[in-house]
């Protein structure tokens, strides 16, 4: 390897020449890789340290001039690749947009101020027609002087002179006023027909799109766009108007003068043509360039506390400097080729200057033109070449402004989302959505189905809690009930009459609250927060204040220093607090559809069950449909109906106690989440009802530690009491604190520990197997659920009944059922403890029935 490299580097002849040229020229990533720039970064590979041969060396002294020769050969290729630089944006713009449809939309912009356009117009020409004539008077004067005519003509002309200087001077400044104000207004309003632009556009087009990016067109390239009238185009057409009306002069001064001035002329502008397409594309891949630096620094800005976090600034500044490399290396070739054309622009000028002069000179000399005509005819010959130089150099700018343009023309060209046309309404929307064989694959993953063939039913006035793997699909379906996308397949119907399709944006809206997943706050105060977007019909101080009452929020908000008018930012508040005005948001629009995306993963406990409280107040006159998605098993226990998703479809239905009997995915969910145990285990035991298992499987277990009846279970303790952090100590202290006994009255503690967290029933009633029959689950819970999704697989009602038999600790299970039911009258989680213990307890009992054995650390802690 190193000698193939050593030959590379030491014996091919260009080496040196192509290291320098490509250290000049620079490489880099965003330019194709030249052969000079892969001499050169094997050159930087190599380093020093391989060893060069004292034959490679005496090889290198004598081959310079092969080496001289390969360099001439290969650098013409190279300089053209030089300046080859490609987009780093892979989004299309569709067809290149052409000079012509910036110009159509840059005159559409205007079109409202024409007035004020056509009154700079006028200053404009004053001023170009003032600033033609001084080379005239100018000339004049100078030859009334020196020709000693009459003082009286000197004086005239010069007074006209005067004059015109004063009325230029005048008419520029009134012009570059009005331009002005032009230029403002008119980039005032393509930046808000953008933005207009841009909020109507569908959800997946900002799925695909980075904030930065979008910012940037709307600063640089809007300004960039605007410029071209205000500026560019004054300017062009100014000397445009001057060089024109100065060939005129020139032609009747001298014809055949002229043609060689307008010859030399038209070359310049053929520069100017090559140069402009140049132009036009470098500026396109600037902005480009530009717009991807600003995405990073707005993405590296926004998450400055991840990156505080993880310690990143360092790398996270060589990110946006790379960019900024970028942008060099494309500014740098701009550069390069703007020098190019200003030297052709200026060897033009004066080029003009000296075939006039020389032919002047003759034609003076053979007596067919005077001295002064001659002079008069150079000051114009100056006049027109430099009008025409201005006029090119607009013309690149607004060859540039173009290449900005072309994103921003495509954007403003886009057509508005389907999703917030109008449409039709409900005279009374009952709040029921019904969808029916839907799948939906996001715009930006056309082939990977989100969700596949779902058909269900969010009754009117009913609450539907939506659970399942993350993944699964909820967040989908909250995304369609919110109209955010529309089904790919499938329809969505709002009680079974309208397809929410076809139903008009406005209306559907003000049905609706949604309380997203990760709310996010505007920067206004708190009570313009909670009425966002109720500005056609807005509440009072009353009805704000009940919403914060009912989402919990009010007492925080009332202890911030100004109350619901204190200004907040997105992050000014904590996330449960976040939550809490998101949900005062949704309840203060009174909606008939509320949609909660894991609305309460931010809050504690307490305010959890507070907002539960408030939920159940909400939904007390049932003429609200309620949509829950909740990873925490809890919140969503007492849903009438509980949808199970996986991979995208509905995989089951029906009640907390339905489900649990039912032993699929929301059983799994509950052992893992709620009790700690894995379901593999669990399912080893040999009842049916989870609830009643888990119940019985602690009784058991109380009383088999107790009673040590069971050495297994004994030594199986101390593992899994200490898997889920509790120690034995305090475990011993609670259960057999002051126990000296015998092996009932332990069992009576146990009893009494068990009922003191929660149970109703004393242990010893469960042990006895009084209670033989139990029915759990509840018949008619499922009636709330129904699915059209014949093929999904879900069952909403068949098992809605659940009958246990007496077996065993299956008889307990009646007694101790409501150990577990983990909320209190008011809707409150009943105490951890209880839930935990049985947990600890029903793991052993588990582990015994299952063969586990301790693990042999744990158990030597014994
Ligand atoms: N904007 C998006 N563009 C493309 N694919 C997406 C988008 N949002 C979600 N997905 C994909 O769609 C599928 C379903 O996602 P969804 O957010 O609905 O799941 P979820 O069940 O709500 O998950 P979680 O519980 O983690 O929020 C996933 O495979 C996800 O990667």
């Amino acid at each position: 390897m190193g000698t193939a490299f050593q030959s590379k580097h030491v014996v091919r002849p260009s080496g040196y020449f192509r290291q320098c040229i490509a250290t000049r020229f620079g490489c880099h990533p965003l330019f194709r890789r030249s052969r000079i720039c892969a001499l050169r970064v094997h050159a930087s590979n190599a380093g020093a340290a391989i060893p060069v041969s004292p034959q490679a060396s005496a090889a290198h002294d004598v081959s310079w001039v092969a080496r001289t020769v390969e360099f001439l050969r290969v650098f013409p290729q190279e300089a053209i690749d030089w300046w080859r630089v490609d987009s780093p944006s892979a989004k299309p713009t569709g067809n290149p947009v052409k000079l012509g449809p910036v110009i159509a939309k840059l005159w559409s912009l205007c079109a409202p101020d024409i007035p004020l356009l056509v009154l700079a117009s006028t200053f404009m020409v004053t001023a170009s027609v003032c600033e033609l004539s001084i080379p005239h008077f100018a000339t004049k004067s100078i030859f009334a002087a020196s020709e000693g005519t009459s003082s009286a003509a000197f004086s005239g002309f010069l007074s006209i002179l005067t004059c015109m200087v004063m009325m230029y001077g005048v008419a520029a400044a009134l012009r570059g006023l009005c331009f002005s104000i032009l230029n403002n207004r008119m980039t005032r309003r393509l930046r808000t027909e953008l933005f207009a632009s841009l909020a109507r556009r569908e959800t997946a087009f900002f799925d695909g799109e980075d904030v930065g990016n979008l910012t940037s067109r709307l600063q640089a390239d809007c300004q960039a766009m605007t410029k071209v009238i205000a500026t560019n185009a004054n300017i062009a057409i100014r000397n445009l108007l001057q060089a024109v009306g100065g060939i005129v002069y020139l032609y009747v001064l001298s014809p055949s003068l002229c043609a060689i001035t307008v010859a030399i002329t038209a070359v310049l502008w053929a520069v100017t043509l090559i140069y402009g397409a140049f132009a036009r594309r470098m500026q396109k891949i600037f902005q480009d360039v530009l717009a991807e630096s600003n995405t990073v620094a707005e993405e590296a800005l926004t998450l400055s506390r991840v990156v505080r976090t993880f310690g990143t600034e360092a790398t996270e500044t060589r990110r946006y400097t790379s960019w900024l490399d970028r942008l060099y290396e494309v500014g740098k070739r701009q550069a390069a080729g703007y020098a190019l054309f200003v030297a052709a622009g200026h060897i033009a000028c004066y080029a003009s200057k000296v075939a006039a002069l020389t032919v002047g000179c003759g034609m003076v000399l053979t007596g067919n033109l005077t001295a002064e005509q001659l002079t008069n005819f150079i000051m114009y010959v100056e006049f027109v070449t430099y009008a025409s130089l201005n006029v090119c150099d607009e013309f690149t700018e607004i060859c540039e402004a173009v290449g900005a343009s072309e994103r921003v023309v495509a954007m403003l060209g886009a057509p508005p989302a389907p999703q917030i046309a109008a449409g039709a309404t409900l005279p009374s929307f009952r709040g029921q959505v019904t969808l029916r064989d839907v799948s939906f694959s996001y715009p930006s993953r056309p082939g990977q189905l989100a969700l596949d063939n779902v058909s269900l039913t969010f009754p009117p006035g009913k609450l539907t809690a939506l659970v399942g793997l993350s993944g699964s699909g909820k967040t989908t379906i909250c995304a369609l009930l919110q109209r955010l996308y529309d089904p790919t397949d499938g329809q969505m119907l709002l009680d079974d009459m309208l397809d929410l399709q076809k139903a008009d944006a406005t209306w559907y809206r003000t049905q609706i609250g949604v309380v997203p997943q990760e709310p996010r706050l505007f920067s206004r105060s708190i009570a313009a927060n909670i009425t966002y977007g109720m500005e056609h019909d807005p509440p009072n101080q009353e009805d704000i204040e009940e919403a914060a009452r009912a989402a919990n929020a009010h007492d925080f908000i009332m202890a911030l220093p100004e109350g619901y008018n204190t200004s907040v930012t997105d992050k000014l508040l904590s996330g449960g607090q976040k939550q809490r005005l998101a949900l005062a948001r949704a309840l203060v629009r009174k909606p008939k559809l509320l949609v909660l995306d894991e609305f309460s993963s931010a809050l504690d406990a307490e305010s959890e069950a507070q907002v539960h409280v408030a939920l159940d107040r909400a939904m007390s006159a049932r003429d609200r449909t309620v949509v829950v998605i909740a990873h925490r098993l809890s919140t969503v226990r007492h849903a009438d109906c509980i949808i199970v998703m996986d991979k995208g479809k509905v995989y089951e239905m029906g009640s907390h106690h339905g489900l649990l009997a039912r032993r699929g995915i929301y059983w799994q969910l509950v052992c893992r989440q709620q009790y700690g145990i894995d379901p593999s285990n669990a399912a080893a035991v040999s009842e049916t009802d989870s609830h009643s298992i888990l119940a019985a499987a602690a009784a058991s277990a109380v009383a088999a530690v107790a009673t040590a009846e069971s050495p297994r279970a004994v030594s199986a303790f101390p593992s899994v009491i200490s898997s889920i952090g509790i120690s034995r100590d305090s475990f011993d202290a609670e259960l057999y604190q002051g126990s000296d006994d015998s092996d009932n009255s332990v069992t009576s503690r146990a009893s009494s520990y068990i009922i003191s967290h929660g149970s109703s029933v004393s242990l010893e009633e469960a042990l006895s197997g009084s209670t033989s029959g139990v029915v759990l689950g509840d018949a008619t819970d499922d009636a709330s659920c129904s699915s059209n999704d014949e093929a999904s697989g879900a069952d909403g009602n068949s098992h809605g009944n659940m009958v246990l038999g007496s077996s065993g600790g299956a008889s307990m299970a009646g007694s101790l059922g409501t150990m577990d039911e983990d909320n209190d009258e008011a809707g409150r989680p009943a105490a951890a403890g209880a839930g935990r213990m049985s947990a600890v307890l029903a793991s052993v009992v588990v582990s015994v029935s299952a063969g586990h054995h301790p693990q042999p650390g744990i158990e030597g802690q014994q």
